[in-house]
């Protein structure tokens, strides 16, 4: 058992004590058993965060888990109560335990306290659950899929409308993102190519480049960079590649959940196309052609967050020996940061 009696006997004191970097895995997993069905949910919460750094056992974790479940809604009232909520979640995200009654509890207590989240603990939280989610716990995800109230709607562009921005990225910039470009694949739209028979590649950030146009395209929002998807470039070759009209506005629950919804597009042209391939908007009633350089930016949502159905968009066929391809673009601007790492 734990050596020469130094467990600090308060449970608070021996939270922080299990916290500390020169504990042992014994060491960490008596206190959190001694900590078990405390009055202190906090100290609990430390023993998880510990049990996490020690690879504590999935059995440990259920017994916390199931100690704390009751109690959570005490943590998120303390001054730090929404980061001790992402950290334990993330605690329990780490191991392999569903822990779906702990989830439960945790998302409403989040809730409760959804003021009080910046938007990075609100985005690290909803990862959490869909990571428990992916386990096959049945938990709501903690919030909707808007933003908190610092990540809101800042884009300075008119609603309805697109901007043309013109040289929004120079002939080096493009030269050095094709560059990049290791393979084509044929474009789907939700798993299927039958909406759109262009080619996609898609650029993750890390590079200088890469990462310098996302933030371009983020700022247009007023938001950073870590809010822009991965580059996800689309190629034209001929009169047989075209995309009918769609929308940029994501679906899927667990996508909304994970990185909020596509609050803005950044529709970068890499190539000039002299006939054929506009981008229209029909409900807008806008057609653009493609310049090099130049971007279309527009907001897919309404100042209020609900998606906004006029920004529909199709891009047109090139004419049978364009001679040229059309290479574009997309950047998805999301509602939640760390978007460029999903
Ligand atoms: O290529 C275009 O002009 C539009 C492409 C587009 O709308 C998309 O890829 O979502
Ligand atoms: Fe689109």
């Amino acid at each position: 058992s734990v050596r020469g009696g130094s467990m600090p006997v308060d449970e608070r004191e021996l939270g922080m004590w299990l916290l500390a970097g020169d504990r042992t895995s014994l060491e960490v997993s008596e206190g959190a058993r001694a900590l078990l069905g405390c009055d202190e949910p906090l100290a609990l919460c430390m023993a998880s965060w510990a049990l996490a750094s020690h690879g504590g056992s999935p059995q440990e974790f259920t017994e916390v888990a199931a100690s704390l479940a009751p109690r959570i809604g005490e943590v998120a009232a303390l001054a730090r109560g929404p980061e001790a909520l992402v950290s334990t979640a993330r605690a329990f995200a780490s191991v392999d335990v569903v822990a779906e009654t702990l989830f439960d509890a945790i998302g409403r207590a989040a809730r409760g306290a959804r003021e009080r989240f910046d938007a990075d603990q609100f985005a690290l939280l909803s990862r959490c659950f869909a990571v428990a989610r992916s386990r096959g716990a049945v938990v709501d995800p903690p919030f909707g899929e808007d933003a908190p109230r610092e990540t809101a709607w800042k884009a300075k562009l008119k609603v309805p409308g697109v901007e043309r921005l013109e040289r929004f990225v120079s002939t080096e910039e493009i030269e050095e993102i094709l560059g990049l470009v290791e393979e084509w694949r044929p474009s789907l739209v939700h798993g299927e190519a039958s909406a759109r028979t262009s080619e996609t590649a898609s650029l993750a950030s890390g590079r200088r480049v890469v990462d310098e146009v996302s933030a371009r395209a983020a700022a247009v929002f007023g938001l950073d960079r870590s809010h822009c998807e991965s580059l996800q470039l689309v190629r034209y070759r001929d009169d047989r590649h075209f995309y009918e009209a769609h929308w940029d506005l994501l679906e899927d629950p667990d996508q909304l959940a994970l990185g909020g919804q596509r609050l803005g597009t950044v529709l970068v042209y890499l190539t000039t196309v002299a006939e054929g391939g506009e981008t229209t908007f029909p409900d807008l009633d806008l057609s653009f052609r493609p310049t090099q350089g130049d971007a279309l930016a527009w907001c897919n949502v309404t100042p209020q967050g609900d998606p906004d159905l006029r920004t529909r968009h199709s891009a047109a066929a090139l004419p049978r020996s364009p001679g040229r391809d059309k290479v574009a673009i997309n950047c998805w601007i999301r509602a939640f940061p760390g978007a460029d790492q999903l």
